[in-house]
């Protein structure tokens, strides 16, 4: 059995007395991309935090690479990316000075650190903005940027919350492929979105986030996948039903241990 790169069992947190987490149980193999999509406040954002270290939970285990994230050590590290919240840019530098900065602090060789930023600048087609400062570029362009910081070091685990939010289609389109390009080899990535078109482009397994739980599975293979997520929605809001209720409307129950 292929042990998780990126694990979430059982996990609770609130924020006073609201549960923003409610027992979401979530795991991304590597060479798998799994997208999360859910409505607002579901609580796709709050189980990136958890899964970044950014966030503790109050019951239930995280694990990124098989160790806790908030106890990350520098090895470790090294072979995570995320963008969760503000990207890890400084904006003053430009564009190849912050991909040189997050090379270095990922631990890239520095013979290999010019190569890998100008490698990044391709990937995100940002070779008009190299020298420009982070702090002058548009939304989504230093949307690209984040997204090529976190990933300049080939993580083998990636984490993005909603990364083309503030893209253009072109932009949309290299995001999916250096997230396929990622898995091909062998990194375990985890995104959540609002584009479902776009997830069922780019995503292995489609994890529906409901009322901070993993209410189930849509195959993003499938046709119309936004009228089977708002079934399985609907579903999961009406009394009686269970993460397995959603299945005859194109969905299936999550694999592995079932959210509590
Ligand atoms: N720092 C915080 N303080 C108080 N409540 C919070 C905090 N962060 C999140 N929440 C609450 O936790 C719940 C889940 O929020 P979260 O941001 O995880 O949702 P989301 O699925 O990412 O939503 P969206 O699609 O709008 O980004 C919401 O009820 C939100 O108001």
């Amino acid at each position: 059995m292929t042990t998780p790169a990126l694990l979430l069992d059982a996990v609770r947190r609130s924020f006073g007395t609201r549960p923003a987490l409610d027992g979401l149980s979530l795991k991304v193999d590597p060479g798998e991309v799994v997208a999360m999509i859910g409505l607002n406040g579901a609580g796709k954002t709050t189980a990136l935090r958890v899964l970044t270290g950014r966030l503790r939970p109050a019951s239930g285990t995280a694990r990124v690479l098989q160790r806790d994230p908030a106890r990350l050590d520098v090895a470790t590290a090294r072979r995570v990316g995320n963008v969760v919240g503000a990207p890890l840019v400084d904006p003053a530098l430009t564009v190849a000075e912050n991909l040189r900065a997050a090379a270095l602090l990922n631990g890239v060789p520095r013979a290999q650190v010019t190569a890998a930023g100008a490698a990044a600048v391709g990937r995100l087609d940002l070779a008009a903005w190299a020298g420009a400062r982070a702090r002058d570029l548009s939304a989504g362009n230093a949307q690209r940027l984040g997204v090529a910081c976190a990933t300049v070091h080939d993580p083998a685990a990636l984490v993005l919350d909603e990364p083309t939010s503030a893209l253009d289609p072109r932009g949309v389109v290299l995001v999916r492929e250096l997230v396929r390009e990622r898995a091909r080899a062998g990194a375990a990535v985890l995104v959540s979105s609002h584009h479902l078109d776009e997830v069922a482009r780019v995503a292995d397994r489609v994890a529906v986030v409901h009322a901070g739980r993993v209410v189930g599975e849509l195959d993003p293979r499938g046709a119309d996948i936004e009228r089977r997520f708002f079934a399985m929605v609907l579903a999961a809001d009406t009394p009686g039903s269970g993460p397995d209720a959603p299945a005859g409307a194109g969905g299936r129950a999550p694999r592995g241990r079932r959210a509590a």
